[in-house]
């Protein structure tokens, strides 16, 4: 890591200038707004500012309370990541540094809690292109090969043999207990604090977790080969009482020069042929983001289209809806899955009920007349009933508790409190609040039901084009 001033100036100049430029109090500098991160696969690239740069989710979380950096005038930070061994190296400039009534951010310390020992010195950085250039592949080696598929890269497609120059690629395990495994593991913990929202580090000395990587195939021309990493994810496996285990997906990264073009997916689906195989209870994903449970929800809703055993249930279920009149409490058995479609789901498929809920009502709007009005005011009746269930049911204000609405700071679209009191103990002020939260609170759960409908017409959308394509 190398810590540069800029101007050759003298102390009575630099002196004269801190004056000058710490006049005001110090406002610093939002860490996102002075640290660029670059993926650079080769000597070459580093020092070269047209790289790849890699897009954290927020850097400011790793400097303080407020996020900014102190101290500093004109402060650059650009990092160099090799996506051949995962060392990396900060090149630090700005023009002063002075204490301006916040103190002096401490760089190395804040860039070390992000790499770790990662993080090197240029000169060791710049010689890891050679002496760690093959550490990915003496690793990966060694692991059990579960999957391989040719992938065009100019095609960005898949696994089709036809035409094209195809890599071939593998996705492989290992566990991370092992010793070389877990040193490289500990490389790319940075990537997941980087890209992983909410990301934490986890205990590689556990013999219960296992690596899944996805890598390239690197043929050169003397016969040889050598391994790229493009992706992993993490699996936890958990007792399941008496004699099972449960799988949990607690990580899944893709190298953001990789995303979008099916290696998330595939990974995916080979842990979740793992969970078949091993026949273990079923598999979860711990904090799925967004995205990823988008791609879980295509994936998981194209497999329980052709599984024969649900399919008379999701029959049964659309016809109902189908009819003029569906009545409030019919809509509350046409809202979920019969009990037994649930567990062979989770006998056969490995989808947990969670899981199975949300690719359920994709299911149910895909046998349906999207433009058939009154059908579709029957469906979203029937999701409703089960938003309404979920999150607040009826009995549960006669046992004294409330649903109410409150702010949230984090930008979600409604937090919920269920607030719970003794009979006779509400207060007037409470009572008048609860009044005007329940005003609301219609207006709230519709918005809730409006969102989920958005989302299940957008998977569905997704997978009736993957069906057709
Ligand atoms: C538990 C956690 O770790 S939460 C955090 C998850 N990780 C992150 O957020 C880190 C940053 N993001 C990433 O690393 C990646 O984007 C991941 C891991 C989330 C996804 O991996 P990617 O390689 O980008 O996704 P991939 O290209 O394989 O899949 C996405 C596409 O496959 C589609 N798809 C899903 N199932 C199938 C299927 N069976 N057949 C074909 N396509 C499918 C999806 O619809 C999606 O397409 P679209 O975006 O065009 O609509």
């Amino acid at each position: 890591m190398a810590l540069k001033q800029k101007s050759g100036e003298t102390a009575g100049e630099a002196k004269k200038r801190r004056l000058v430029g710490f006049a005001k109090t110090d406002e610093g500098v939002e860490a996102n707004k002075c640290i660029k991160i670059f993926l650079v696969s080769s000597k070459d690239e580093v020092g070269a500012k047209d790289g790849f740069c890699i897009d954290p989710m927020d850097l400011n979380q790793f400097f303080g309370e407020d996020g900014k950096i102190y101290g500093y005038k004109d402060l650059m930070i650009s990092i160099w990541l090799s996506s051949v061994s995962f060392y990396a190296y900060a090149d630090i400039s700005y023009a002063s540094a002075v204490d301006g009534g916040k103190g002096i951010t401490d760089l190395k310390l804040a860039l070390q809690d992000i790499f770790g020992e990662a993080l090197l010195e240029k000169i060791d950085f710049l010689q890891t292109f050679s002496t760690d250039s093959h550490c990915v592949r003496s690793i990966i080696s060694a692991g059990t090969v579960l999957r391989c598929y040719s992938f065009n890269e100019d095609a960005e497609s898949s696994d089709n043999l036809s035409g094209g120059s195809f890599i071939e690629h593998q996705v492989v395990r290992m566990e991370l207990c092992s010793l070389p495994v877990g040193l490289l593991y500990s490389r790319l913990v940075p990537l997941t604090f980087l890209l992983i929202d909410g990301s934490s580090p986890i205990d590689v000395t556990d013999s219960k977790w296992d690596i899944y990587f996805v890598v390239k195939k690197i043929q050169s021309h003397t016969g040889d080969y050598d391994l790229r990493l493009l992706g992993f994810a993490t699996v936890y496996r958990f007792y399941h009482h008496p004699d099972s285990t449960r799988l949990r997906l607690s990580q899944i990264l893709v190298l953001p020069p990789y995303q979008g073009k099916g290696h998330g997916r595939r990974l995916l689906e080979t842990v979740n042929s793992v969970a078949i195989a091993e026949n273990v209870y079923d598999l979860t994903v711990e904090e799925p983001s967004e995205y990823l449970q988008y791609l879980r929800s295509c994936f998981d809703t194209l497999r329980l289209l052709d599984f024969e055993p649900i399919k008379p249930a999701i029959n049964s279920v659309a016809s109902s809806l189908r009819t003029d009149f569906v009545s409030k409490k019919s809509c509350k058995s046409l809202a979920g899955p019969p009990t037994h479609a649930i567990e062979i789901v989770r006998q056969k498929l490995k989808i947990n009920k969670i899981q199975f809920l949300r690719c359920w009502d994709i299911l149910i709007y895909l046998n349906l007349d999207s433009k058939d009005r009154k059908i579709m005011e029957n469906f979203k009746a029937s999701i409703s009933t089960r938003v309404q269930s979920d999150i607040f049911d009826k009995d549960t204000k006669s046992k004294g508790k409330h649903l109410i609405e409150v702010p949230n700071d984090y930008d979600h679209d409604m937090t919920f409190v269920l607030y719970c009191s003794q009979s006779g103990e509400e207060s007037d002020c409470l009572d008048g609040m609860l009044d005007g939260a329940q005003a609301d609170q219609k207006q709230q759960l519709n918005k809730l039901v409006d969102k989920q409908l958005e989302d299940i017409v957008e998977i569905a959308e997704k997978v009736s084009s993957l069906r057709s394509s």
